[in-house]
């Protein structure tokens, strides 16, 4: 159990009757996994570890599987609707902090807050004076109050960003699988649409074939010189490659990532641009998010053996 932290580990044990492959010498775990497979009646599914039909036809008496992220497109969900095995997800325990996290990558490429940190110690020896100071940064003037704001994914994620971005004053918009009709906004059913309208997108919709590069060069080329790009949902929802070779090329504005293409492969032309902020998909690594983690894995774990109901059952049909 890579994921968890030790006392959490023993949480469970003590409470349930638990079995980590991790703790087996042999590397694959399979032997141990045979050995203990027709006993196993729930997967604990730490991070995205795939969930095959292989070791799906290895847990015969497997009935839930306990997902630890909010996407479980790395457990086969046709199978375990064959199989009648439940799945559940985090819901809205990740949304907040990682909207969080998406509107300080956004203030960060805006006001070039991580860059001027690093820049400070290259200066020594400058007078205090506070405006000459800062002066010899190229200083930043981009506000973020009046920014026309598109998001790409009103879920819960997106939704949080919203509120947030709000109070900044910003002009929100934003394309989704369909219009929601709770969202007070201006819906665009096509993104590039969205983007002619927008100074900055977030994106945080769901990874599918459909969304599969949903910004792909001709959408980024439109968001334009200026354009701020925040990616806090899948690296894969951009196409990589190209928002390189337009960041290099000075055609996009900047962007901040929490998520890569390639993870963890960081594309190392971004380590050369000023206009970039990069976090290693560390949204949710806040002590809360783990603390909403555990406490949902415990309710679920217990209301399954207690045969009640459980929260956050994926739609498996
Ligand atoms: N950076 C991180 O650590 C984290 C990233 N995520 C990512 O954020 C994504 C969103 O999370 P939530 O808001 O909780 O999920 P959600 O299910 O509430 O929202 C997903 C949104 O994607 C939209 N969507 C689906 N298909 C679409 C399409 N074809 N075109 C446009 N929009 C489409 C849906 O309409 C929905 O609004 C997750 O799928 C996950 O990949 C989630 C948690 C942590
Ligand atoms: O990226 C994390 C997730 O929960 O999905």
């Amino acid at each position: 159990m890579k994921y968890f932290h030790f006392p959490f580990k023993h949480r469970l044990a003590t409470q349930f009757n638990l079995f980590d492959p991790f703790d087996s010498l042999d590397s694959t775990c399979s032997s141990l996994l045979c050995r203990h497979a027709h006993n196993i009646r729930v997967l604990l599914c730490v991070d995205p570890t795939p969930v095959s039909s292989d070791l799906l036809s290895l847990l015969l008496a497997l009935e839930l599987i306990v997902g630890s992220t909010v996407d479980v497109d790395h457990i086969n969900l046709p199978e375990c609707g064959r199989c009648g095995i439940t799945v559940t997800n985090v819901g809205v325990a990740f949304s907040e902090d990682v909207a969080d996290l998406a509107v300080g990558l956004l203030i960060d490429v805006l006001r070039k807050i991580s860059l001027v940190t690093a820049s400070l110690s290259l200066l020594p020896g400058l007078k205090p004076v506070i405006t000459h100071w800062a002066l010899r940064f190229n200083l930043t003037h981009n506000w973020i109050g009046g920014k026309r704001v598109g998001v790409v994914g009103m879920g819960k994620i997106g939704s949080e960003v919203v509120k947030r971005l709000q109070a900044f004053g910003c002009i929100i918009s934003y394309n989704s699988k369909r219009k929601k009709s709770a969202i007070p906004f201006p819906y665009y059913p096509d993104v590039y649409e969205l983007v002619v309208n927008s100074d900055v997108l977030v994106v945080c919709c769901a990874l599918t074939e459909e969304t599969h590069h949903i910004i792909n060069k001709d959408v980024m080329t439109a968001l334009g010189k200026e354009g701020v790009i925040i990616n806090v949902g899948r690296g894969a929802l951009i196409d990589e490659k190209e928002m390189v070779k337009l960041l290099v090329r000075g055609e996009i504005g900047g962007v901040g990532l929490d998520v890569f293409e390639n993870e963890p492969h960081v594309p190392k032309e971004l380590f050369q641009l000023d206009n970039i902020v990069l976090s290693p998909h560390c949204a949710v690594a806040t002590p809360e998010c783990f603390d909403a983690l555990e406490e949902l894995i415990v309710f679920n774990l217990k209301a399954f053996f207690a045969n009640k109901t459980l929260w956050l059952m994926v739609n498996l049909e």
